[in-house]
């Protein structure tokens, strides 16, 4: 049986101040770009607000955002207490949530602000309404992060995205400079030249898997900045293989009711116990290398060193080794599928194409993309922007109650399970007129100032928040830039895309036909 929807492993969210429209991330720039350009859909720190994230990156983007639209309770209530239809025997809402997420998911708001389920005997509840959800994020001492994140510990260590309370304002505050912008600056010209390197082995007129080519990309990439030229391509290969098979294993084990079912030797539990030693191994190695061989301007290095302000603690090499793999379950398949996501959606869309095409070219001009080309490209960031928020990743993600706690329209018992999904915002008409449709001027200045608080959440809010957010904005752009410069990418006849929620949120197969331009 399938207990409650999945976090993605690289967590579920969290709850930082008040960022953009979207109290989401910020989108990249050196100016903080946020904002600057006009309310971009993406704005705001990486930095979690609301939380002892120091050295956050630039401020939020601003743009502040009316409250509520109209239909919808305003901020403070009356707030519509719902129950979600559909509910059977013994299983309650499993079968719907199993059997169709996404479709279920966005289908609840309509019945509420606040909306019970049923999974199994349990109890459970759905933030729906933009004003709840920020109260689940913000209030981190009345709702933690438990369930399946206490099962997600055992897997990925006590790293970043599954300690709470003291324990992650401490790592937190230790890992934040590894993403500060000037680091993150520092990485771009890698991106670009991973992305040139691999667009230069294409063909007009061959197809490939759009979905394949990123993840294999973004790896490619997340070595460069974790390892500096550390890895050599057969072993970033074999890492990516073992990263999705251990991507996967966790999010079965995560949703999995019963722990002895991972312990049998079935084929499928052998390769995860497999591609997670041989993971935690090459991430081994690399730091061993970098204790003895000396320093690099990349992550691991800024992780070895990190050092408590106030304390002058440091990480010790097992909590490297946990933030390491974290870093990758949790930034790798994200941005990849971003990535995917937009590609697939601007080949189906030839008019917004071709305005990206226009916007590269009158700023590039055949040159490489760099971090201070950024906020020159308001077009393709918004197209970034709706593509996530029609596929946000991290599509779901869960909260416990750790005291009696009133939200909205009632009082939930300690230990009540809080779910709530990016997804079903994204998808809630009453924030997005005409949800399904893929509209980037969405987030042009005048329009994006429409939409309501907290609307927009793919980066989760709070001081939990992605602190990967503006890094994966900033490659996802870099990447986007890079690539159609030079090349326009057509989804393949009869290709459609079927979204497939499990740990993130993933793209499936895209076949994409090449065409140099
Ligand atoms: C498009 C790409 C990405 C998306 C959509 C995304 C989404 C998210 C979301 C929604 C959360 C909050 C989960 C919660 O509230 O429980 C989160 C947390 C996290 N993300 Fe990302 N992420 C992305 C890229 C990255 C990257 C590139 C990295 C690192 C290299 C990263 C590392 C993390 C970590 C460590 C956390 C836990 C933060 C904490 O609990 O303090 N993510 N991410």
């Amino acid at each position: 049986m399938h207990t409650p929807p999945p976090p993605a492993p690289t967590g579920p969210t969290g709850p930082t101040g008040p960022t953009g429209p979207s109290g989401s991330p910020a989108f990249p720039g050196p100016s903080g770009l946020s904002g600057s350009s006009g309310a971009s859909g993406l704005s705001g720190s990486s930095g979690p607000s609301g939380s002892a994230a120091p050295s956050a990156p630039p401020a939020p983007a601003g743009s502040s955002v009316p409250s509520v639209s109209a239909g919808s309770s305003a901020p403070g209530g009356p707030w519509r207490a719902g129950t979600a239809p559909g509910a059977v025997p013994l299983l309650g809402h499993v079968p719907a949530l199993w059997r169709r997420p996404l479709e279920f998911l966005a289908s609840l708001p309509a019945h509420g602000d606040l909306v019970e389920l049923r999974l199994g005997p349990t109890r459970a509840y759905l933030a729906a309404h933009p004003e709840l959800v920020r109260n689940v994020l913000l209030d981190t001492r009345a709702f933690e992060k438990g369930g399946v994140f206490d099962k997600a510990r055992q897997l990925l260590g006590n790293s970043l995205s599954v300690s709470r309370g003291e324990e992650h304002r401490f790592q937190r505050r230790l890992l934040q400079p590894a993403f500060h912008p000037t680091k993150i600056a520092a990485y771009t010209t890698a991106v670009a030249d991973d992305t040139r390197a691999v667009t230069d082995t294409w063909r007009a007129g061959q197809t490939l898997d759009v979905s394949d080519v990123m993840h294999a990309l973004l790896m490619r990439i997340a070595a460069r900045t974790l390892f500096s030229a550390g890895l050599d391509d057969a072993t970033i290969e074999e890492a990516r293989q073992c990263l999705r098979t251990v991507s996967h294993g966790i999010y079965r084990r995560t949703v999995a009711p019963l722990g002895i079912l991972e312990k049998l030797p079935t084929p499928g539990n052998r390769a995860y116990d497999r591609a997670n030693a041989r993971l935690r191994r090459i991430v081994a190695e690399m730091i061993d290398r970098r204790r003895s061989g000396g320093d690099a301007d990349d992550m691991l290095s800024t992780l070895l060193r990190a050092e408590h302000p106030e304390t002058g603690e440091r990480l010790d090499e097992g909590q490297v080794l946990d933030q390491v793999v974290t870093f990758l379950v949790a930034g790798s398949e994200t941005t990849a599928s971003t990535l995917a996501f937009v590609f697939h959606l601007m080949g189906t869309l030839p008019e917004v194409e071709a305005r990206v095409h226009a916007e590269v070219d009158g700023v590039l001009a055949g040159r490489a993309p760099a971090y201070d080309d950024l906020p020159l490209l308001p077009c393709t960031r918004n197209v970034i922007t709706e593509a996530l928020r029609l596929h946000p990743p991290s599509w779901m993600a869960m909260r416990v109650t750790a005291r009696d706690v009133e939200l909205g329209p009632r009082t939930l018992p300690a230990r009540t399970m809080v779910l709530y999904s990016a997804y079903a915002l994204h998808h809630n008409p009453e924030l997005f007129p005409d949800p399904e449709t893929f509209d980037p001027d969405r987030w042009t200045p005048e329009r994006a100032a429409r939409v309501p608080r907290g609307a927009l959440l793919p980066f989760g809010a709070g001081s939990h928040k992605c602190i990967g957010d503006v890094l994966a904005l900033t490659e996802t752009a870099l990447v986007v830039a890079t690539v159609a410069a030079r090349w326009r990418l057509r989804p393949a006849p009869g290709t459609r895309l079927r979204p497939q929620p499990k740990a993130t949120l993933e793209p499936g197969p895209l076949p994409m036909v090449l065409e140099r331009r």
